[in-house]
């Protein structure tokens, strides 16, 4: 008897969760044994659990139940080499990066083998002819499905390994070259390699030397062709799997109905159960291959594996993104893109702003609302008994508004310009009263005023409020308005500017400046984000997209471990995120000329812990997202209360206590001030406001990558 290559034993498979109504086994009670050197076929309708097995076979998935020896190890065990270089597995899906070449796929593999490249590239040639692949450098996500499928294949074979694992690989092939394969095949087994493959052609499977027909998950037999006609007494294949599954459903509806306890478990003899291997000691008795796992043969290439492996993961990512024109424009211009807008968007005046004016003053001198034109006319005559005498003072307030960017259109009565503002032509209304001038003459003069002094004396305002920042504008510049209008009018009486100041006086400020703007305080805020954003997108949609067209799974089968991925990852998205870095602080400092006190370094620093923090946000998501949608979704969901409760848009002294408490534990808010106080204050490192946002954002790197390594340890699978 031929020692065993693999051996599965009482495999139980379930997915999903155990209280829900669908939870049935994949596999069930399913025993199998493949001999050294032989081509086991695996047939059975689609959906009956032949991809669930083959993972478990190579490691990917485990049993509920159970046992898989494979090459005389347990997959995944230390030093049994599956996953890993013992194995090469084509999936059912095409599991290959649509923007590698050809050959890319193909030395991919190689390289994480461990492959020299002169070795490698005579294996291609060779695969080349047999598989009649397409020229070396074609993108695979040009080909047509079936040259997808052989390059696929390629893949599986390129490093020669002792087992074979091929899901489907002959669909869509031209019978020509399927007969070709299983020459090829045939040879291979000839020269000790264990192939398992699995079809969809029954006719194929009878140049197999051993088959198991599969259905619903269980094996309802297994050997070779001949034997299994013979004992089911048919002329062809397709006739024995009919008997065979007529005699599951009769056995199972027997069970079902004498049976009242346990009517899931098959009595064993109804199906295949090899009593040989109980324990690793049968195994390896039977086997004689306690040397299986010490073998002479295991591996060279595995000690060399690491490097490999490291190698072609790096090639791999390398090319991946330098092919995707999309990738690389969105990390590399999208900073500058953003930072241009935000500065050339945010914090400069409205302009265009027109105001109503009914000027009752204007309208009853003798050049009508004309006047304020005529630049003859003299509007401060002192007396000479040093009293002033003012006259059409309005025109001056109309002059200082229109300084400050608010444009007049005269109208004759406050109804219409109240109507102008009703219709939004205009943002404001204002009426200057007949006796302006007088009345604010008197009113500044003498000591004590009558009301209708005031009254006479005062500019009504009607303002449109709907739009917050355009009303705060309007109201600022009229404010600003009335005092250089007040300062000239006492300046041309000859008196004191400083009494119609406000008896307030702002002082030299401790930090910013008296002016300050917006974009100054707005902009830390914004760098941090868009930092952590744009990392986060990147890496969890590169990531995403390996796992769902399979390369991480292929590239795990082979041996490639999830945190060889991840720290290669790390490391290329680090130099972009350096280079984001630098781009988004010439830009700003540089170009914008935004002020800074604090350390450049110290910046930098931030920015670029900022950038990891969202580059391991982007890893969390992928692994706890299964599609781009979902991973879009709970990323924008997340983003915008980030967003919101940071202090950039509104201060958080204004929120309630709780929600304060949660903004500080958020990514942007402490880095955010750290990054203002930075740039404002120049206070150094050492200072709590500046290393705690530091602080918080290490945080938030150790967390969630914490979290990444819990899920993909504890991930189901
Ligand atoms: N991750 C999963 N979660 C839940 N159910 C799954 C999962 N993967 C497979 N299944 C279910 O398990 C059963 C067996 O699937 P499997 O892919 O192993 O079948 P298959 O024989 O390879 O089918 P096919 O030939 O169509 O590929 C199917 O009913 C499938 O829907």
């Amino acid at each position: 008897m031929a020692a065993p290559a693999v051996v599965v034993k009482r495999a139980y498979k379930y997915y999903g969760k155990k209280d829900k109504p669908d939870y049935k086994p994949v596999l069930e009670y399913l025993d199998m044994t493949v001999e050294k050197g032989i081509i086991y076929g695996l047939l059975g309708p689609s959906g009956c659990g032949k991809t669930t097995l083959l993972s478990c076979i190579v490691g990917r998935r485990k049993l509920d139940s159970g046992e898989v020896w494979v090459l005389g190890g347990k997959p995944g065990e230390k030093g049994s080499g599956v996953p890993g270089p013992r194995v090469g597995y084509m999936p059912q899906d095409i599991a290959l990066v649509a923007e590698f070449t050809v050959r890319d796929a193909v030395y991919y593999f190689g390289r994480i083998y461990g492959m020299k490249t002169k070795k490698l590239a005579e294996r291609f040639d060779f695969l080349t002819n047999l598989l009649e692949l397409p020229s070396g450098g074609r993108l695979i996500k040009t080909l047509s499905g079936g040259q997808q499928r052989r390059v696929s294949l390629a893949a599986a074979l390129v490093h020669e390994p002792e087992l074979l694992i091929l899901d489907e690989p002959t669909v869509g092939l031209d019978p020509v070259l399927r007969e070709r394969i299983w020459e090829f095949l045939a040879e291979q087994a000839r020269n000790g390699t264990t192939v398992i493959i699995t079809t969809h052609y029954i006719d194929e499977t009878k140049q197999a030397h051993k088959i198991g027909l599969l259905r619903d998950g269980q094996l309802l037999d297994e050997d070779s062709p001949e034997e299994i006609l013979r004992r089911y007494d048919c002329n062809n294949l397709e006739d024995a799997f009919l008997k065979m599954a007529l005699r599951q459903h009769e056995l199972t509806h027997r069970r079902r109905s004498t049976l009242t306890g346990s009517p899931d478990v098959i009595p064993e003899s109804s199906i295949v159960n090899d009593s040989r291997y109980q324990s690793r000691e049968d195994f390896n008795v039977v086997t004689s291959s306690t040397d299986v796992l010490t073998s002479k043969e295991k591996p060279e290439r595995i000690k060399n594996g690491k490097k490999g492996r490291y190698k072609a993961v790096l090639i791999k990512s390398i090319q991946q993104f330098s092919r995707h024109p999309g990738g690389l424009i969105f990390s590399i211009l999208f900073p500058i893109v953003q930072v241009v807008a935000f500065f050339s968007a945010i914090g400069h005046d409205p302009r265009d702003l027109h105001v109503a004016v009914v000027n009752h003053e204007a309208a009853m001198s003798p050049l009508g609302i004309d006047i304020c034109r005529n630049k003859s006319i003299t509007y401060v005559a002192q007396r000479e008994d040093e009293t002033c005498e003012q006259y059409m003072l309005s025109c001056w307030f109309l002059e200082e508004m229109e300084k400050r960017k608010l444009f007049t259109i005269m109208y004759n009565t406050t109804a219409e310009a109240k109507h102008a503002v009703a219709k939004r032509k205009v943002y404001g209304a204002l009426r200057f009263p007949q006796n302006f001038s007088d009345a604010l003459a008197l009113r500044v003069t003498e000591g004590h005023a009558e009301d209708d002094i005031v009254e006479e004396s005062t500019i009504s305002a009607w303002i449109d409020m709907s739009d917050h920042q355009i009303t705060n504008f309007v109201k600022l510049q009229l404010h600003k308005a009335y005092e250089a209008f007040a300062r000239r009018t006492m300046r041309a009486c000859q008196k004191n500017e400083d009494l119609v100041q406000i008896p307030v006086r702002f002082e030299e400020p401790v930090f910013g400046v008296a002016d300050a703007e917006i974009v100054a305080y707005m902009a830390p805020g914004v760098m941090v984000t868009i930092i952590f954003f744009l990392a986060a997108i990147v890496t969890s949609t590169l990531m995403i997209s390996d796992r769902l067209e399979g390369v991480w799974e292929r590239s795990a089968v082979a041996g490639v471990q999830p945190k060889e991925m991840l720290q290669v990852h790390i490391v290329l998205q680090s130099i972009v995120i350096l280079v984001q870095t630098f781009e988004m602080m010439i830009v700003a400092y540089l170009g914008y000329k935004l002020p800074y006190k604090g350390s450049l370094v110290t910046i930098a620093c931030l920015l670029f812990l900022q950038g990891l923090g969202g580059m391991c946000f982007g890893f969390l998501l992928s692994v706890l997202c299964s599609s781009y949608t979902l991973s879009f979704f709970i990323a924008t969901g997340s983003f915008y209360p980030m967003i919101l409760l940071c202090g950039i848009l509104w201060p958080i002294e204004g929120m309630p206590n709780v929600l304060r408490l949660i903004s500080f534990a958020l990514p942007f808010t402490l880095p955010a001030k750290s990054l203002r106080d930075l740039m404002e204050k120049g206070i150094p490192f050492t200072n709590p406001d500046i290393y705690g946002g530091f602080l918080i954002t290490i945080g938030w790197i150790i967390g969630t990558l914490a979290l990444c390594f819990l899920r993909l340890r504890y991930r189901k699978i």
